[in-house]
């Protein structure tokens, strides 16, 4: 399995890079985690069908992880979509939803495939679904609103995704991370619903986390002042999310 970043930056936009989302890719079908500004050009750039994507997690209804929603399925019923696609959606937002897919009309237009809601608890942490050697999993993350993270266990292979949070405990006491992806929306400091690249540094242990990816990120933080001073003390390489980065589980 892997994990195409498809955007990076924090909700402020940024010159380089698509807010934050990104693509689980499996043999048995691919999964869109948010869904950013140009879902359909990022697709094409990574020379991924349409067809391949049987579902969408919104981890958190703040404008800058839906807002691509709407082109996503704009581009699925212009390539003819049959198959149904899953949302697995905040069961707090199911309403506003369905409010923006009627805002949008889509049963005018007329999707030509089902569109399945699976609606989740973001206070309660689960399994989402098991597909083939891949369990997806929610948790609670501490963001403003219902917001959840993802953990997706592949064979032995654990990855985390925080989705936006302040420093999560329950991140914090898993006994196995092998990528963590974590948002990092300044470079230094304290934060009450984000975290910072220090925070990331300081609070989790990266020293047993092979694999960490800073994303969720805002222009011209000295996110490279922090690295450099981090990797002088031994902190080993935790790198910077770009658009278009692949990691493997
Ligand atoms: N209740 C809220 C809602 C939003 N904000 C601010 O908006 C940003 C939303 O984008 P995210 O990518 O961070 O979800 C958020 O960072 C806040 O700056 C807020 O403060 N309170």
């Amino acid at each position: 399995m892997d994990v195409l970043i498809l955007g990076s930056a924090s909700a402020s936009g940024s010159r380089e890079r698509d807010n934050t989302y990104l693509l689980l890719q499996h043999d048995e079908g691919s999964w869109m985690i948010d869904v950013g500004g140009n879902p359909l050009g990022k697709l094409k750039q990574a020379e991924i069908p349409l067809h391949s994507i049987k579902g969408v997690i919104l981890t958190h209804f703040h404008i800058d992880h839906i807002f691509g929603l709407p082109s996503l399925l704009w581009g699925m019923w212009l390539g003819k979509r049959k198959e149904p696609l899953i949302i697995c959606c905040p069961q707090d937002h199911q309403d506003q939803l369905g409010d923006i897919l009627r805002a949008y009309r889509t049963d005018e237009w007329p999707i030509g495939f089902e569109i399945k809601v699976q609606p989740f608890d973001c206070a309660e942490p689960g399994t989402l679904f098991v597909q083939g050697d891949m369990t997806v999993s929610v948790f609670t993350s501490l963001h403003a609103g219902s917001t959840s993270g993802i953990r997706v266990a592949c064979g032995d292979k654990v990855l985390v995704y925080s989705a936006d949070t302040a420093p999560s405990e329950w991140i914090r006491s898993q006994p196995r991370i092998d990528v963590l992806i974590h948002e990092a929306t300044q470079a230094r400091g304290d934060m009450s619903i984000h975290t910072s690249l220090e925070g990331i540094l300081t609070f989790y242990p990266v020293d047993r986390i092979p694999q960490v990816i800073a994303i969720h990120l805002t222009d011209d933080e000295p996110y490279d002042e922090v690295l450099a001073q981090y990797k002088k003390t031994g902190t080993p390489g935790v790198l910077l999310a770009h658009d278009m980065m692949r990691v493997s589980l």
